[in-house]
C-alpha cells in the first residue's frame, strides 16, 4: 500500500433550536478539518500517531493520541475492527474553528471526526448508518454527531433496544475509550463493547435558503455535561405538550418560502430545557424574550443553540442590530461576546488528496 494523505471536514452543529431537545440538530459553517498522512507499511520500528493542532481550542486539547478525543474514538473503531493500534507513522494535522463548550458542537464534531479516521485508517469501509451507531455510543444524545454526519436540519430518534443490546449500549464511556495504550505485551482487558445495529435513524427536513443563523457566542465556557446535571428527570404534561406542539410546526415552517417569522417565533419557544439552564447563563431570558420580530425586522426566531451559552437567532436580515443588542443585553450581566454570521452547511467530507 502506498502513502495516502487525506481531509477529513466535520462541521459545527446547533442542537435542540428551542423545543427540539435531544432530537434536532442544525450544521452550521464552522469547520473542523484533520489533514492525515499516512505512511506506506515500512519495517521501521513502530512510531505512535503524531499530532499538531491549530485554531480553537488549540492551548487545552491534549496532543497525546491516547488522550485526545478524535483520536481515541478512531482507536474505538479499529479495536472494534480486530485492529489493536494505530498504523506506524501517522501524521495528523488538526484545524478547529468550532469554539469548545459554547453549545455549537465542538465535542459531536471531534466524535465524528475520530468516526471517519477510524473508518479511513482502518480501510473498513463501513456505511453511514454503522457510523452513526459508533458515535452514539460516545456522544449518548443523537441531535449533534446525527446533524455533524449528514448535514442539513435533521431530526434523529434512538431506536429502542432489547435487554442485551440496551446493556451493550451502557457500557461506560472510559470502557469505551480508554485513555491510556497498554503496556508492552499487555491487553486493552475487555473487548471493546461492539454497538448494537442501528442504533441511531434520522430524516431530513426542509430548510429555506433565505434563513441565516447568527451565533452570538459569550465569552465562557460551559460543558455540555454541566448543562445537563441541571435537568428536571420529569416534565409536566403541559410542558411536554406545550414542546410538542411547537416541535411539530417548527420542523415544517423553518423549510417555508418566505419563512413566517409569527409562526416560527413561537414555534421556537421551549419549556424542557431552557428555563433550567437560565441560571448558568446570565442573560439568557433577557435576550430571548427582548429580541423579536416586532423589535428586530428580519429575525425569526431565537433560542439557546445545543446546551448553550451560545445564542442562535434565526434571521433573513437585520443580522448586526440583531448581535449588537444582544450583546448590550449581555454587557449588563458582566458577559462579553462574540457572534458570527452563519450559513446551514453540508455534511462531513472525506477527501483523499494524494
Ligand atoms: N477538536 C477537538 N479535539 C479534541 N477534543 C475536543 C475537540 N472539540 C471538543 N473537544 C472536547 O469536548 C469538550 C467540549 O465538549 P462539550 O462540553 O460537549 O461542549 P460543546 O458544546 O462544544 O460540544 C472540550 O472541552 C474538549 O474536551
Ligand atoms: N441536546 C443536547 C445538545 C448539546 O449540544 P452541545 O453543542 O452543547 O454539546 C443538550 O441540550 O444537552
Amino acid at each position: 500500500m502506498a502513502s495516502r494523505t487525506f481531509i477529513i471536514k466535520v462541521p459545527a452543529t446547533s442542537a435542540n433550536i428551542g423545543p427540539g431537545f435531544d432530537v434536532v440538530g442544525l450544521s452550521l459553517s464552522l469547520q473542523l478539518t484533520l489533514t492525515v498522512a499516512h505512511p506506506a507499511p515500512s519495517d521501521r520500528p513502530y512510531t505512535p500517531p503524531v499530532l499538531s493542532y491549530t485554531g480553537e481550542g488549540a492551548d487545552e486539547v491534549p496532543l497525546d493520541a491516547y488522550k485526545n478525543l478524535t483520536t481515541r474514538v478512531a482507536l474505538y473503531l479499529l479495536r472494534c475492527h480486530d485492529i489493536r493500534s494505530f498504523p506506524s507513522g501517522l501524521d495528523i494535522h488538526v484545524d478547529n474553528e468550532i469554539p469548545f463548550g459554547r453549545g455549537l458542537g465542538s465535542s459531536g464534531a471531534a466524535v465524528i471526526a475520530g468516526v471517519l479516521l477510524g473508518n479511513e485508517l482502518g480501510g473498513l469501509k463501513l456505511p453511514q448508518a454503522r457510523l452513526l451507531d459508533f458515535a452514539l455510543m460516545v456522544e449518548r444524545h443523537p441531535d449533534n454527531v446525527t446533524a455533524a454526519l449528514v448535514g442539513g436540519f435533521v431530526g434523529s430518534y434512538l431506536r429502542e433496544l432489547d435487554d442485551a443490546a440496551t446493556e451493550a449500549a451502557s457500557v461506560p464511556l472510559s470502557e469505551v475509550l480508554p485513555e491510556f495504550p497498554p503496556d508492552a505485551g499487555e491487553d486493552w482487558g475487555l473487548n471493546p463493547p461492539v454497538p448494537p445495529l442501528g442504533i441511531g435513524h434520522f430524516v431530513r427536513f426542509g430548510w429555506s435558503e433565505s434563513i441565516k443563523a447568527v451565533a452570538i457566542i459569550p465569552r465562557f465556557e460551559l460543558s455540555t455535561a454541566k448543562a445537563r446535571e441541571v435537568l428536571p428527570l420529569l416534565y409536566s404534561r403541559k410542558d411536554l405538550v406545550f414542546n410538542l406542539q411547537r416541535l411539530a410546526v417548527l420542523t415544517t415552517a423553518l423549510g417555508q418560502s418566505p419563512p413566517d417569522p409569527d409562526l416560527i417565533y413561537e414555534a421556537m419557544k421551549d419549556r424542557v430545557h431552557q428555563p433550567y439552564r437560565k441560571a448558568l447563563i446570565p442573560g439568557l431570558p433577557e435576550v430571548t424574550s427582548s429580541i423579536t420580530p416586532t423589535t428586530h425586522p428580519g429575525l425569526l426566531g431565537i433560542c439557546l443553540s445545543g446546551a448553550g451559552p451560545t445564542i442562535l437567532a434565526l434571521a433573513t436580515h437585520g443580522f448586526e442590530a440583531i448581535a449588537e443588542d444582544a450583546r448590550a443585553i449581555f454587557k449588563k450581566t458582566g458577559v462579553e461576546i462574540d457572534w458570527k454570521l452563519l450559513t446551514v452547511a453540508g455534511g462531513s467530507v472525506v477527501r483523499y488528496v494524494l
